[in-house]
């Protein structure tokens, strides 16, 4: 897929997102349930931003480490600092992130931002590869589960897979929780 095709599918399921908002509570109710039997693990959160779906309040009941990623410079993977609900700093593109006195965390668990995403768990972030680069260099070490939050209307038929893709695991939306067939 060239990257011209891969923006346009970012930029009409970011604009679907827009128009029809979706069901922020239904998210909230599913994240819950398939965070539940990782409840002790390292986890990754995000800072919701641009309309994406809001994962906080269904990692209320996590009783493990939360941390939230770090954008370092362009091109590198993600890292991760502790949260536990202090204010956060401005980061590059609009992000915001833990301090730099915030512990480095390594997680288990990751819940990805999508822009778009397939039934075979395939996605599309907003092209900067970091959640690509992030997962393949954690999988080196470990298993870790990738789940995708996303509103039902960023769905799309199919997305052209890329060597350099990773797959995520689970797909939580307001309408359904998506085993994606492997
Ligand atoms: N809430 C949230 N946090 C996140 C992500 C995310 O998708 N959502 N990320 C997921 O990776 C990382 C940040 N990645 C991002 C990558 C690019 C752009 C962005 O705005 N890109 C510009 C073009 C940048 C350029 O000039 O190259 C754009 O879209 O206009 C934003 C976030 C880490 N934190
Ligand atoms: N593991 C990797 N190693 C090297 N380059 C990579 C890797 N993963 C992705 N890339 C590069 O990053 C570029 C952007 O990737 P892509 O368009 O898939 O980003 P995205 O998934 O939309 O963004 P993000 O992961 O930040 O949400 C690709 O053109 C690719 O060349």
């Amino acid at each position: 897929m060239s990257r011209a095709d891969k923006a346009a599918l970012r930029a009409g399921a970011l604009a679907a997102r827009l128009r029809e908002p979706g069901d922020q509570q239904a998210i909230t109710r599913h994240l819950a349930l398939v965070v539940a039997p990782h409840a002790t693990r390292v986890l990754s959160t995000y800072w919701p931003m641009r309309g994406e779906a809001d994962p906080r309040p269904g990692l209320a009941g996590h009783r493990g480490p939360l941390c939230l990623p770090v954008v370092t410079g362009k091109a590198v993977p993600l890292v991760f600092r502790a949260w536990h609900g202090e204010a956060l700093v401005p980061g590059p593109f609009g992000t915001s992130h833990p301090a730099e006195s915030a512990a480095p965390l390594t997680p288990e668990v990751l819940v990805v931002p999508l822009a778009a995403f397939d039934r075979a768990g395939h996605r599309i972030g907003y092209g900067g590869g970091y959640y690509d680069r992030t997962l393949q260099l954690l999988r080196e070490s470990g298993p870790v589960t990738a789940i995708g939050l996303a509103f039902a209307s960023q769905e799309i038929a199919r997305i052209p897979s890329e060597p350099f893709d990773q797959l995520l695991d689970l797909i939580v939306t307001d309408h359904e929780i998506i085993h994606p067939l492997r």
